[in-house]
């Protein structure tokens, strides 16, 4: 465990050597190839007025030197262009596929980072023009010094940060120990030696530039298993807007060009000067803030504990948390908030606004009535869109459960005044943006806490239809 301890606080002291505050973070390459040249040589299409600048206010980025009309195709990749972890033609090797295998499910982004790495280790890399242009350094919390991360804004942020470090520590051996003597030949990374720095720029790499994608082509829909995580060289220049000009399309199997695998395409008229501005939807780490982000969710872990004082605080018993009937704790186990490996990970804001499954849990073991839980299958009470289905009495409860969740889980950030007054007095580029996180956490919270409030009030209205 010490010894752990040491090596975080190691790995942390070492990201500092690694910061950048400039907003031009240097590439892998002094002088890297061009990568518009590149993507035409190899059958795509790049709109003779699309330019990549290295000057835009976020590094990197996409624009357009003329008046572009809406509609027109900007950038078109072939299928081969895309960089993913596994391709019908290019099945990953035999070790590298090993290693893959240790990579837990959410760290997605790791595995295709192992690809990466191995491109990156090959100086013949067909790839080698697009890794050439990527940024030595992330502005993702994992690169950020040691002090900052002190103050990023919760316990879970900082849970995730501890965890993320613990795991490259470990996989690093993982690493190490699987290709020890394993002959250049057959070495994924031809020989070289990748240590925790390295899969800690490859898991960022990818974490802020890769886009889920149909394998073969079809439209882009966000988020569903069946979407394959890829690097998309020169689309991933684009920069990000919640007001778009541009967007990602994968065609429809309708007969139309089957060397394209997925193009840009301008969603409005795009101005002379303008940067191509793409909608990242849920990019796993932006590594930037954006203001009201309707993507921003909050990880917290399911607590008994915690949940035992929020459910007192809105007038139950103690314990209905920690000691649930057993039909409740079965449905618990369905929905892996209990058990052998339960996941306790659950989130708040976003789309959903409460995680489904803490929902779900809430509603059950507030209602205490097996009769009543009968009538509903699990999927209506993860749902936010399912009104009241225990009752109105237990819904209410509910909400104002987890409203108290979220202040006691030291959600509600203290002192944002505080923080926008040191922002005005101006302080280090990684300092703000760790401070930008803080205000943009606490607000999601707000916006959750505020949510709930406005149902319980429609709810209290139902409830007491006499009441003004
Ligand atoms: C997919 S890359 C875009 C290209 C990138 N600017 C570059 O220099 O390579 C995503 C990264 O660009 C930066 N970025 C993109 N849009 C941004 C925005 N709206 N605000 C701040 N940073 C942004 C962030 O550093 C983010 O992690």
């Amino acid at each position: 465990m010490a010894t752990l301890k040491a090596a975080i606080t190691f790995l942390k002291a070492n990201i500092r050597g690694l910061i950048c505050a400039s907003q031009r973070p240097p590439r892998l390459s002094h002088h890297p190839p061009d990568l518009v040249r590149w993507i035409e040589r190899e059958g795509g299409f790049v709109h003779h007025a699309v330019k990549l600048s290295q000057d835009t206010p976020f590094g990197f980025g996409l624009i357009s030197t003329e008046q572009i009309p809406q509609g027109t195709d900007l950038i078109t990749l072939p299928p081969h262009v895309p960089l993913r972890f596994e391709s019908d033609d290019a099945p990953p090797s035999p070790l590298l596929a090993a290693l893959s295998r240790r990579v837990p499910e959410e760290l997605w982004a790791m595995k295709l980072g192992l690809r990466l790495l191995q491109e990156r280790a090959n100086a013949d890399s067909f790839w080698w023009p697009y890794i050439s242009n990527l940024p030595v350094t992330y502005t993702v919390p994992i690169f950020f010094h040691p002090e900052d991360i002190e103050n990023l804004p919760l316990k879970p942020f900082q849970y995730q940060f501890d965890e993320r470090c613990r795991f490259l520590l470990h996989f690093e051996e993982e690493v190490r120990e699987t290709l020890e003597g394993v002959q250049a030949s057959d070495h994924p990374f031809r020989g070289q030696d990748v240590n925790a720095s390295d899969l800690r720029w490859a898991l960022s790499a990818v974490s802020t530039r890769a886009f889920r994608l149909h394998g073969n082509r079809k439209v882009v829909q966000g988020g569903s298993s069946d979407h394959v995580p890829m690097m998309l060289p020169l689309i991933d220049m684009c920069n990000h807007s919640f007001s778009p000009n541009v967007k990602i399309i994968q065609d429809q199997d309708d007969g139309s060009d089957s060397n394209t695998l997925v193009k840009v395409v301008a969603e409005t008229q795009v101005k002379e000067n303008d940067q191509l501005l793409l909608n990242y939807g849920c990019l796993l780490d932006y590594g930037f803030v954006v203001e009201s982000n309707p993507y921003d969710t909050i990880e917290l872990n399911y607590d008994e504990g915690l949940l035992d004082a929020a459910s007192l605080a809105v007038g139950f018993a103690s314990g209905k948390f920690s000691s649930p009937a057993p039909w409740q704790h079965q449905l618990l186990s369905q929905l892996n908030l209990a058990g052998k490996m339960p996941n306790l990970k659950v989130t708040l804001g976003g789309q959903e606004t409460v995680d489904g499954r803490l929902l779900a849990a809430i509603r059950i073991l507030l209602s205490g009535e097996l009769v009543e839980v009968e009538k509903h299958d699990l999927e209506a009470l993860k749902s936010l869109s399912s009104v009241a289905p225990l009752g109105i009495a237990n819904e209410i409860a509910t909400f104002q459960t987890v409203m108290v969740f979220c202040v006691l889980a030291n959600v509600v950030l203290s002192q944002l005044e505080d923080h926008e007054a040191i922002l005005k007095q101006g302080v280090s580029d990684t300092a703000e943006l760790i401070i930008k996180y803080r205000i943009q956490k606490k607000s999601v919270f707000s916006g959750v806490i505020e949510d709930l409030r406005r149902r319980v009030k429609l709810l209290s209205a139902q409830e007491t239809p006499n009441a003004s």
